[in-house]
């Protein structure tokens, strides 16, 4: 396999059942070779795309003063500005090469049910700029939207009612990040990344990326495949979650960012990652006779705060 498939997402629009079907066809196809593929004709018009890169661009190029007014370390639930460096996301390799932003579900800090567990609570906003801070939340909109759609089809794909999912998904964890990647210095190391070769931790990602390139898939033991921006199509892959849910039959595959183009990247994942005190079982489909689960028991909260702890780099 050398490079990533492009699935025309419209089909999923349709009234008629077997216009979806045939999309989860390509989508099942795609999982069952890396579970990273481009989706194009999501709904998700050119002119939002090209707005919240342009909102990440200015955030970015706020002085790191300002952007410090919101580092995360104010933060009890990961949100607001990480610094250059901040991350690690592959052990052994340098810290990454990158700045974020994150933003997330925002639920009151004594709600009865999720009170307690990660990733719920306040997010933390730059001052004064109201209208930057509209676009953001509008985009975030329209991935959760798109996000749960491509999980209807992911059930489709695996011969289970469309709705299968959505306990999982009812006040999901979702984080939206910025980020930006500075050019890498062409000394800068055999093991230097921009993001270093992890793999993503929830249900599913939705990555929009600026023109630039960097992303790589892991493809067999040694390769990488390019994951180049292809206008109009989103980059979706596949978290931790999805093999729990299939029992190893669908992938969370292993990805990396490395800038070599001379320019800053940009990029926005979505990372949609299921109720903090879900816990996934295999579905049934997944098992064939007499095959056991793998997989033990873990809440989503559990999961992504042992991720998030494991690769902070300061
Ligand atoms: O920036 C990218 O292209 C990918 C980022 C990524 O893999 C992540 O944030 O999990
Ligand atoms: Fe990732």
């Amino acid at each position: 396999m050398s490079e990533l498939p492009i699935i025309d997402f419209s089909g999923m629009y349709s009234a008629d059942i077997e216009s979806r079907r045939a999309v989860a066809r390509h989508v099942r196809a795609a999982c069952l070779e890396n579970g990273f593929f481009y989706l194009s004709h999501t709904g998700v018009t050119a002119d939002q795309t090209e707005r919240v890169l342009a909102a990440a661009r200015q955030f970015f190029d706020l002085p790191e003063a300002v952007k410090l007014t919101i580092d995360k370390s104010q933060s009890n639930c990961g949100r607001g500005y990480e610094r250059m460096g901040g991350q690690r996301l592959e052990a052994g390799a340098q810290a990454d090469r990158k700045e974020a932003f994150m933003m997330g579900t925002e639920l009151p800090a004594d709600d009865p049910q999720l009170a307690g567990l990660s990733h719920y609570g306040p997010n933390l906003w730059p001052e004064g700029m109201d209208a930057w801070r509209a676009e953001i939340e509008g985009y975030r909109a329209a991935m959760i939207a798109l996000a749960h759609r491509i999980m209807a089809c992911l059930a489709l794909s695996l011969d289970v009612a469309e709705d299968y999912f959505d306990p999982c998904f009812v006040d999901s964890i979702s984080s939206l990040r910025l980020l930006h990647y500075p050019p890498q210095p062409a000394n800068a190391g055999a093991d230097a990344r921009g993001a270093g070769a992890h793999t993503d931790w929830g249900a599913i990602t939705i990555l929009l990326q600026d023109d630039v390139g960097g992303l790589q898939v892991k493809d067999g033991d040694d390769g990488w495949i390019d994951a180049p921006p292809i206008p109009g199509a989103f980059i979706i892959n596949l978290g931790d979650l999805v093999p729990r849910w299939t029992n190893g039959l669908y992938r969370s595959t292993t990805h990396r960012v490395i800038n070599r183009s001379g320019r800053e990247r940009y990029s926005i994942p979505f990372f949609f990652d299921g109720r903090g005190d879900y816990v996934s079982e295999t579905i049934p489909t997944c098992l064939a006779p007499g095959e056991l689960p793998k997989f033990t028991p873990l809440s989503v909260s559990e999961h992504l705060a042992h991720m998030l702890s494991s690769t902070r780099a300061m």
